[in-house]
């Protein structure tokens, strides 16, 4: 089944500068797909359109089969229960005035969603691997990393169906980096997720399928694997060679 699909679209930001030119893109439900590209390719601005933060300047989005219209409050609240986002950077997307269970419980609130929000908060809390006695703690009280599964339990704790996560382990020092990838490996087994980074090593090996992005225009997408193995397009051959490699291991593997 086909969660999003993101016909010709185009937008801007200004009408003097497009900077997404002509995106056609499809999402499979249970599909992990990496969005890749450098700095300034576009990536958190596809993110923003399928979050309904703006509307493309041409073509059109579809969730479920039907259009994705920001101005239907009835639509976006159905939405909102079905598309959740985790940001790049834990310390500001939390509010540090608020203790962990208000801050993962905030989606069931303003959502309404019924049943017992304490079991969905302790329910997150563990699929994200933190302590139940979290909830009576503060932002400042956790690592980088704690604070991004606090990020992830928001995120998940209304069960959507699409997880978009942007730059959502960027912020993080290696050795979280990976657990948090791991987290994400995890979760991306009982929900669909789209991973924007520029980190071609993250994606390689969280994404079954990948699409790279230069400059607003989709260059290539399709199987991780198999674009890896054999990047058609001398910019996936570009990003390829600026992943690092260990010794001894393959290019992509080298990060992980
Ligand atoms: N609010 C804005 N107003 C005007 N231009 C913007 C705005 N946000 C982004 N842009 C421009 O749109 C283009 C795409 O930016 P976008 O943030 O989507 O790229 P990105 O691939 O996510 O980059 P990064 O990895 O650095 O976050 C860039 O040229 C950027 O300067």
């Amino acid at each position: 089944m086909t969660l999003i699909d993101m016909r010709d679209v185009s937008f801007g930001y200004s009408r003097q500068r497009k900077v997404l030119h002509g995106v056609s893109l499809s999402v499979r439900q249970g599909v992990s797909v990496g969005l890749v590209g450098e700095s300034g390719s576009g990536k958190t601005t596809i993110l923003r359109l399928l979050l309904g933060l703006a509307r493309p300047t041409g073509g059109s989005i579809t969730f479920d089969g039907s259009s994705l219209d920001p101005s239907s409050r009835t639509f976006m609240r159905d939405y909102r229960r079905s598309v959740q986002a985790v940001f790049q950077d834990p310390y500001s997307s939390l509010d540090p005035r608020q203790k962990v269970h208000d801050i993962i419980s905030e989606p069931l609130q303003s959502l309404r969603i019924p049943g017992s929000h304490p079991d969905a908060v302790a329910a997150a809390l563990d699929a994200v691997g933190l302590p139940a006695d979290a909830i009576n703690r503060y932002p400042h009280e956790f690592s980088g990393g704690q604070r991004q599964r606090i990020a992830i339990a928001r995120a998940i704790v209304a069960r959507p169906q699409l997880v978009l996560a942007d730059e959502a382990v960027s912020a993080l020092d290696l050795s979280t980096r990976i657990r948090i990838v791991d987290l994400f490996k995890r979760l991306a087994q009982s929900m669909t997720l789209v991973f924007v980074s520029h980190d071609l090593g993250v994606v390689a090996s969280l994404c079954e399928e990948i699409i790279i992005l230069e400059r607003g225009h989709i260059v290539e997408s399709g199987r991780t694997r198999a674009i890896l193995d054999n990047p058609q397009h001398p910019y996936t051959q570009k990003l390829l060679q600026s992943v690092p490699r260990m010794p001894g291991q393959g290019r992509t593997r080298g990060k992980q």
